[in-house]
């Protein structure tokens, strides 16, 4: 079984490797929407494989890290795209949320990215 929190980050990039002339490489930014989501068995008495409350207070940091910030001024995000930005927040939390299953990010409605650790 599967849960997962969802959060909002807002935050500007720009992508500093695209062709001449790309949209993304001039400064903009995004309403990003990031989802966690963490694989385990529910806990017979509980009846949850964990707290939501435990799993926001794991990315609190990472959220203060990102939250109304430029991206690229982040290391390990100089090219933040929705790739490095799954991949950057999956290898951060991994340690910290036994069970982390996927790092979903979605920069718009309609784009995105996931991350499921060394599976890809
Ligand atoms: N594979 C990726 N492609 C693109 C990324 C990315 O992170 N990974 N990022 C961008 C830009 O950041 C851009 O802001 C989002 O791209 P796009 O979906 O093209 O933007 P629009 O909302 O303008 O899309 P429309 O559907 O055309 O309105 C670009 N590519
Ligand atoms: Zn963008």
């Amino acid at each position: 079984m599967r849960i997962f929190k969802s959060f909002q980050i807002e935050a500007a990039h720009r992508l500093p490797h695209v062709p001449a002339g790309h949209k993304c490489a001039r400064l903009h930014g995004h309403s990003f929407h990031i989802e966690l989501h963490v694989a385990g068995e529910p806990d017979p008495t509980l009846g949850w494989i964990m707290d939501f409350a435990e799993l926001k207070a794991a990315f609190q940091p990472l959220f203060e890290q990102l939250d109304h910030r430029y991206l690229n001024d982040i290391e390990g995000l100089e090219n933040p795209t929705s790739e490095t930005l799954a991949r950057w927040i999956y290898e951060r939390l991994a340690p910290r949320v036994p069970g982390l299953d996927e790092v979903v990010v979605r920069e718009t409605c309609t784009a995105g990215a996931s991350y499921r650790g060394p599976r890809g």
